[in-house]
């Protein structure tokens, strides 16, 4: 007996819009910098299954009306996905909910004459912003996050007493540079009301306290401190139920300059660029409801 072929889970949007907005009601303008990618879900079988579009908002449509929603400003990448969610959802019966996704671009003012110029920005070296909202009916998944954000301590960081094997060659230490990248995705508690959030505003907070959590204390290895950022993340912001990362172990070998004469007091190191460790890890309250419909569909991370 032959089985059944049908349709399984689908949705589809128009991906990497770039959108800038800039506002300039004085001469001082405000810049804002986005990627936002638009996903619907619902009742798309007809155009799957029998070539009728009827159900069809064009991905060109979901363009346009990211463009058009950008006018009247975009506030936060956040409270822009939940703008875009709550439109496709009450506009069309059909569409029951979707994805929307968003990378954020931050430019500083540049510096002209010891001032911060009105109209001229660089943009920031720095980490990406990224937002991600998940609709499923009246149930929304929120998850807010950075990626890129490249942090180094020349000293407080050692590793020791792991199991020695016939493999095992690297020497311990109690004294060695700790790099990574760090990428990080934190959930809002599904069901809070997302209107009361101040979304820049929290971010920069989650972004010190990654910083502080980093920095502050001796690194037995880079899964510790993994834990002492999310944990400090949790312990500061009860809105968040679980914070994500993962993290490449950046390893700056120290040098031989022995052959040359000279000594090498950790000062000399070569960065490698490949292979890298890579350290994942969720660190969440024990009383959170998982959510794993937030998290399909984000790459990178267990
Ligand atoms: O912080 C670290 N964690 C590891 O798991 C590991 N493994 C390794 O070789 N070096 C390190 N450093």
């Amino acid at each position: 007996m032959s089985s059944k072929i049908i349709l399984g889970e689908n949705q589809y949007g128009k991906a990497e819009v770039r959108v800038v907005k800039i506002t300039r009601d004085t001469n001082r303008h405000e810049i804002e910098d986005l990627n936002v990618t638009s996903q619907l879900r619902g009742d798309f079988s007809a155009a799957h299954l029998e070539g009728d579009n009827a159900h069809v908002v064009a991905t060109d449509t979901q363009k346009n009306t990211i463009y058009a929603f950008a006018r009247d400003g975009i506030g936060s990448p956040e409270a822009f996905l939940l703008r875009l969610g709550e439109h496709f959802t009450s506009s069309f019966d059909w569409v029951s909910g979707g994805r929307w996704e968003a990378e954020s671009y931050a430019w500083n003012r540049i510096q002209a004459h010891g001032s911060e110029h009105d109209h001229s920005f660089v943009r920031n070296g720095q980490e990406v912003r990224t937002a991600v909202l998940v609709r499923d009916g009246a149930t929304s998944h929120l998850i807010s996050g950075l990626k890129d954000l490249t942090v180094l301590k020349s000293t407080e960081s050692g590793f020791v007493g792991y199991p020695r094997d016939r493999y095992t060659t690297l020497p311990e230490t109690t004294d060695r540079i700790l790099a990574t990248d760090v990428s990080a995705r934190w959930r809002f508690k599904t069901g809070t009301d997302f209107s009361t959030l101040d979304f820049n505003k929290s971010y920069e907070d989650v972004k010190g306290l990654l910083l502080e959590g980093f920095t502050e204390k001796y690194s037995h290895a880079l899964q510790q401190t993994l834990f002492d950022m999310g944990t400090k993340v949790l312990e500061a912001h009860s809105e968040i139920d679980e914070i994500k990362f993962s993290m490449p172990n950046k390893h700056h070998f120290l040098v031989d300059l022995s052959p040359f004469g000279l000594d090498n007091p950790n000062e000399v190191f070569f960065a490698a660029d490949r292979p890298y460790g890579l350290i994942e890890a969720t660190v969440q309250r024990d009383d959170a409801t998982a959510a794993p419909a937030a998290w399909s569909g984000i790459a990178g991370f267990c």
